[in-house]
C-alpha cells in the first residue's frame, strides 16, 4: 500500500500541508477565545470590530483550508485507490491457473476489503497527520500559558492511549471474521443471481432464501460482534479521555483563584486540552484501526499481488511449421491419480485431429495442457522443438487458440466481442463472420455487427456463440485450434454444421468431439481414442472400425444410444416433444 502511496508524493505533501494549516486554525481558535473572554473581563482593551475582524479572518481561513483539504484527501484517495485496483485486477490476469483467485474471492475483494483499506488506513493515515500537528501545537500554546497544565496533561494524557490498545487483537480478529462472513455472503448472492433459472426451475426459492438467510444472519451477526465491540473500546477510550480532561480542568481552576492565569487563558487551556485529549484518543483508535486492516492488506498481498505471473515463464517466440511432438506426457492434479498417462504423440501442422473417449478419461486435460494452461507436468511438449514452458505465453496466446465449451461474452457489441478489443479492419471482419457463419446471425438483428449482445441484451443460441468462438480464431489467423466439445448442448444439425465449419479451416485443429457420424468423423486426418488418460488407439475412422478395438466400442455404444432415443421418442411422442 506504501508504493501506491508514495506514487503520489505531491497529492500527499499537498494533503499533509493543509492538515497542518487546519492544525494552526483550529489551536488559533483557543487564542482567539481567550482574547474575546479577557477583553470582555477587561484584561485586555480591544475594540468590538478588531474582534468581529478577527472572527472574520479566523472563519475565511477554516473555510479555505477545510475545503482545500477536503478536495486534496479525495484527490489523494481517488489516485491511490485507482492504482491498487488496476493492480489487483492486473495481477488476477497475470496469475497462472492455478495460483487463479475464483470469481467471488475477487469481487469481494474489490467491492469490500479495498473499502476497508480506503476507510481505515488511507482516511486515516492523514487523520493522524492532522491530529498529531493539532496536538504539538495545542501542547507549544498551552505550554506558554501554563507549564504545570501542560505537564499533568503530558502524563494523564497517554491513558486512552494505552488502554484500547490492549484489546487491538480482539478487534483484528473481529473484523476478520466480519470480512471472512461477508465474503461468504456475497459469494451466495452471486450463486443465487446466476442460478435464478435452476432456482425457479426446480421450486427451490424458499429453500435457497432460507440457506441465504442464515448466511446472511451469520454475517450480519459478525458484523455486529465487531461494531459492538469496537463501539464499547471508542466508549472506554472516550471515558479515559474525559477524566484526564476534568483532572486537568481542576488544576486550572486552582490557578485562576491562585492569579496565576486569567479566565481567558484558562477558557483558552481548556480549548487547547480538548485540542490534546482528542487527538490523543482518535490517534489510538487510527492506530488501532491501521493495524487491524493491515491483515486485510497483506491477505491481498498474498493472494493476489505477489502472484507470479505466468508471462514470466518463457521467453522464446512462438512459431508452427511443422509439428508438435508429445513424450511421456503425464499429469496429475494435487499428486493424485495420473489423469494423463504418458501420452506420446506428434501432431502435424495443418492436420485434423478429434479426440475421442469416455467421460472422465482426460480429454480436456489433455487439451488444457496444449493450452498452456496446466505447465507443472512431466514429459514434454515440444512445437517445432521448443518446449511449451520456454515460449512466451503471449505470443503463444496469440496463434493458438481455444474454442471452449461455454463461450464467455463481453455485454458488449458483437463487433468488440469478435474482435476481444484488438483493432481488426471490416475485411477481417466479415471474412472472419463469412467463415465462421454468422453472417446469417449478423442480418437478423437491425444494428448488424454493432448489436449489444450479452447478459439482458441479444441473447445468442448455443450454436451462434460457438460461431463466435470460431470468429476470434480466424480473427487472430490462429495456427492452432483446440476445441472442447464445441458441439455440446447443441442439436444435432446445428452441431453437425459447426464442426463442418471447423473441419473447413486452413489452421491446424485438435477437437474433442462427441459426433460419432460417420460423415463428420470421417473428414478428420487422425482420431485419436483415448482411456484412462492414454492414447490407447490412433488413425482414420475407417481403420478404427476395422480395428474393433475401444472406438469401436465407444461408435458402437453411441449409435446404440442414439437408436434407443429414437425409438423411444417413436414410442413416447408427448415425452420426447417435451423434453
Ligand atoms: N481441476 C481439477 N482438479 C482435480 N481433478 C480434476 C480437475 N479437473 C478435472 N479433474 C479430474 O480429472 C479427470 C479427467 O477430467 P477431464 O475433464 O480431463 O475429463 P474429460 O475426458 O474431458 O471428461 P468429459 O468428457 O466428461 O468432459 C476427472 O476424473 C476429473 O474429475
Amino acid at each position: 500500500m506504501k508504493k501506491y502511496i508514495q506514487n503520489h508524493k505531491l497529492l500527499l505533501t499537498s494533503s499533509v500541508i493543509l492538515v497542518i494549516f487546519i492544525s494552526i486554525t483550529e489551536a488559533f481558535q483557543a487564542i482567539l477565545f481567550q482574547t474575546i473572554v479577557d477583553t470582555a473581563t477587561r484584561n485586555y482593551n480591544l475594540g468590538i470590530s478588531t474582534l468581529a475582524m478577527y472572527t472574520i479572518i479566523f472563519l475565511i481561513a477554516v473555510f479555505v483550508f477545510e475545503s482545500l483539504s477536503k478536495i486534496s484527501n479525495a484527490a489523494l484517495n481517488t489516485s491511490v485507490m485507482k492504482d491498487y485496483k488496476y493492480s489487483i485486477i492486473n495481477s488476477f490476469l497475470s496469475a497462472d491457473n492455478k495460483s487463479k483467485l475464483t470469481s467471488s474471492e475477487l469481487i469481494s475483494i474489490m467491492n469490500n476489503d479495498v473499502k476497508v483499506i480506503e476507510d481505515s488506513y488511507l482516511n486515516n493515515l492523514i487523520n493522524i497527520a492532522k491530529d498529531l500537528f493539532l496536538f504539538v501545537i495545542s501542547l507549544f500554546l498551552l505550554f506558554r500559558i501554563n507549564i504545570y497544565l501542560t505537564l499533568s496533561i503530558l502524563v494523564f494524557g497517554w491513558v486512552p492511549i494505552i488502554v484500547p490498545q490492549l484489546f487491538t487483537k480482539k478487534n483484528q480478529f473481529l473484523k476478520g471474521k466480519h470480512l471472512e462472513n461477508l465474503e461468504k455472503s456475497v459469494n451466495k448472492i452471486k450463486e443465487i443471481a446466476q442460478g435464478f433459472e435452476v432456482i425457479k426451475g426446480f421450486n427451490i426459492e424458499k429453500k435457497i432464501a432460507s440457506i441465504f438467510s442464515t448466511i446472511n444472519k451469520e454475517a450480519e451477526q459478525a458484523k455486529f460482534k465487531s461494531d459492538a465491540f469496537k463501539g464499547v473500546l471508542g466508549a472506554i477510550s472516550i471515558v479515559s479521555g474525559f477524566l484526564m480532561f476534568f483532572v486537568n480542568v481542576l488544576i486550572a481552576t486552582y490557578f485562576v483563584i491562585q492569579g496565576d492565569i486569567t479566565i481567558g487563558q484558562m477558557m483558552a487551556a481548556i480549548q487547547l486540552m480538548n485540542y490534546i485529549v482528542n487527538p490523543l484518543i482518535s490517534l489510538s483508535r487510527y492506530f488501532t484501526e491501521i493495524k487491524s486492516v493491515s491483515k486485510v492488506i497483506s491477505n491481498i498481498q498474498d493472494k493476489i499481488l505477489n502472484n507470479n505471473s505466468i508471462s514470466s515463464l518463457g521467453k522464446n517466440e512462438f512459431s508452427f511449421n511443422n509439428n508438435i511432438e508429445i513424450k511421456g506426457l503425464t499429469y496429475s492434479y494435487d499428486n493424485r491419480d495420473e489423469v494423463i498417462s504418458n501420452i506420446n504423440y506428434e501432431f502435424e501442422k495443418g492436420k485434423k485431429y478429434a479426440i475421442v473417449g469416455e467421460s472422465g478419461c482426460g480429454k480436456t486435460t489433455f487439451l488444457k495442457i496444449l493450452m498452456n494452461q496446466i505447465n507443472d507436468y512431466q514429459g514434454e511438449i515440444n512445437i517445432d522443438d521448443i518446449e511449451i514452458k520456454e515460449i512466451d505465453p503471449k505470443s503463444y496466446y496469440k496463434k493458438v487458440t481455444l474454442v471452449q465449451q461455454n463461450v464467455f461474452m463481453f455485454k458488449d457489441t458483437l463487433k468488440n466481442n469478435i474482435c476481444l478489443y484488438n483493432e481488426c479492419t471490416d475485411e477481417e471482419l466479415s471474412k472472419a463472420i463469412r467463415q465462421s457463419g454468422l453472417a446469417k446471425t449478423i442480418r437478423l438483428h437491425e444494428a448488424g455487427v454493432e448489436t449489444l449482445v450479452g447478459e439482458g441484451k441479444v441473447e445468442l443460441s448455443g450454436g451462434e456463440l460457438k460461431r463466435v468462438a470460431i470468429a476470434r480464431a480466424l480473427i487472430k489467423d490462429a495456427d492452432i485450434i483446440l476445441v472442447d466439445e464445441a458441439t455440446s448442448a447443441l442439436d444435432k444439425i446445428t452441431a453437425h454444421e459447426i464442426e463442418k465449419t471447423l473441419i473447413n479451416l486452413d489452421s491446424t485443429m485438435i477437437a474433442i468431439t462427441h459426433q460419432m457420424d460417420e460423415t463428420t468423423l470421417s473428414k478428420y486426418d487422425e482420431i485419436l481414442a483415448m482411456k484412462d488418460g492414454k492414447i490407447v488407439e490412433r488413425g482414420n475412422l475407417k481403420e478404427l472400425l476395422d480395428n474393433k478395438g475401444h472406438f469401436y466400442n465407444i461408435y458402437n455404444k453411441k449409435i446404440n444410444d442414439l437408436k434407443d432415443e429414437i425409438d423411444f421418442a417413436l414410442e413416447n411422442p408427448n415425452m420426447a416433444q417435451g423434453g
